[in-house]
């Protein structure tokens, strides 16, 4: 396994603000990494200095290369997008390929009209003619076309409905994803990325509340409903997080062996929009 972006002590201040505190994470090849947190946290804020698009201190490498430093090779390898239901209303379809062809060393043509063809968008359609879907399959077939070892998705399916979404999720991982590149996503959607996620950051205030990966999220935190009765039981063992479900308590625990809580009552896995909202209260 190779480290594709590795962060040490990274920090980023806005005047007297702290938007990230000391915050160190890795990606590894061949990794799904999905960078979830509230509005403010910090998501964007890591992702341009990924890019090189912001100064920032600490250590921080993408692909041997120093962002903030070497934009223009990194450029090379990484492709990057946001919302991709936006392209210029005005321009062709061949157009928009035409422009990457040119601008992205590493963008293949050929995949791009393989993937086109697929659709029933037309070479000629403007894409203000074109459905907001369809300007999703589009943009797709243009990142899917890039040859980049890391792929950065900034909140990508903003604006598009519930089809579209999964669709678009679908055809990343069945026609671009493979155990070579790595992809970071940064989401509200928690729901629709959990089963395609590798690995998860949650990040709060500026800081990382929690950094792994989803078969040790299934082995560290477990939920267990419990009777009345054993509520104070189950307190006694400090959960993260407690909630009302048909007159039953749920609590949410953390590193607690499974022995210990079996005798509470039925183990299941939290859903990750459930673990969220436990690290995003823990404290406060
Ligand atoms: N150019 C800037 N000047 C001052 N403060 C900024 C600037 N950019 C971001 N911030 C602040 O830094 C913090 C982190 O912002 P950032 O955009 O990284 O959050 P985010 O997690 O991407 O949020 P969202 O989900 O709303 O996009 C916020 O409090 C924001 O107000």
């Amino acid at each position: 396994m190779s480290t594709i972006i590795r962060a040490n002590g990274l920090s980023k201040s806005y005047g007297s603000f702290q938007a990230l505190k000391n915050v160190n994470f890795t990606v590894e090849r061949g990794k799904i990494v999905g960078l979830v947190g509230p509005n403010g946290a910090g998501k964007t804020t890591i992702l341009k200095a990924i890019l090189g698009l912001t100064s920032y201190s600490g250590e921080l490498d993408v692909l041997g290369l120093e962002p903030s430093k070497q934009r223009h090779q990194l450029m090379q390898k990484v492709c990057f997008i946001a919302d991709v239901a936006v392209l210029p209303k005005w321009m062709k379809v061949k157009e928009a390929v035409e422009f990457v062809t040119e601008v992205h060393p590493h963008f293949n043509l050929d995949r791009a009209k393989h993937f086109l063809n697929k659709t029933n968008i037309k070479l000629n359609s403007k894409v203000k003619e074109l459905s907001k879907g369809m300007v999703a399959q589009l943009h797709l077939a243009l990142v899917m076309s890039i040859e980049a070892e890391l792929l950065v998705l900034d909140e990508p399916t903003l604006g598009l409905d519930i089809l579209y979404r999964k669709e678009f999720y679908n055809q990343l991982l069945a026609e671009f994803f493979d155990e070579g590149r790595s992809i970071l996503v940064t989401t509200h959607q928690i729901e629709e990325v959990e089963n395609l996620l590798t690995d998860l950051i949650f990040i709060r205030d500026g800081e990382i509340v929690l950094d792994s990966s989803m078969e040790e999220i299934g082995d560290k935190y477990v939920e267990v409903m419990v009777s009345r009765e054993d509520a104070e039981k189950a307190k006694a063992l400090n959960p993260v997080m407690e909630r009302d479900v048909f007159g039953r308590k749920v609590y949410l625990f953390e590193g607690v062996g499974r022995e210990q809580l079996e005798a509470l009552g039925e183990l299941h896995s939290p859903s990750v929009a459930d673990l969220f909202v436990a690290k995003m209260k823990e404290g406060k």
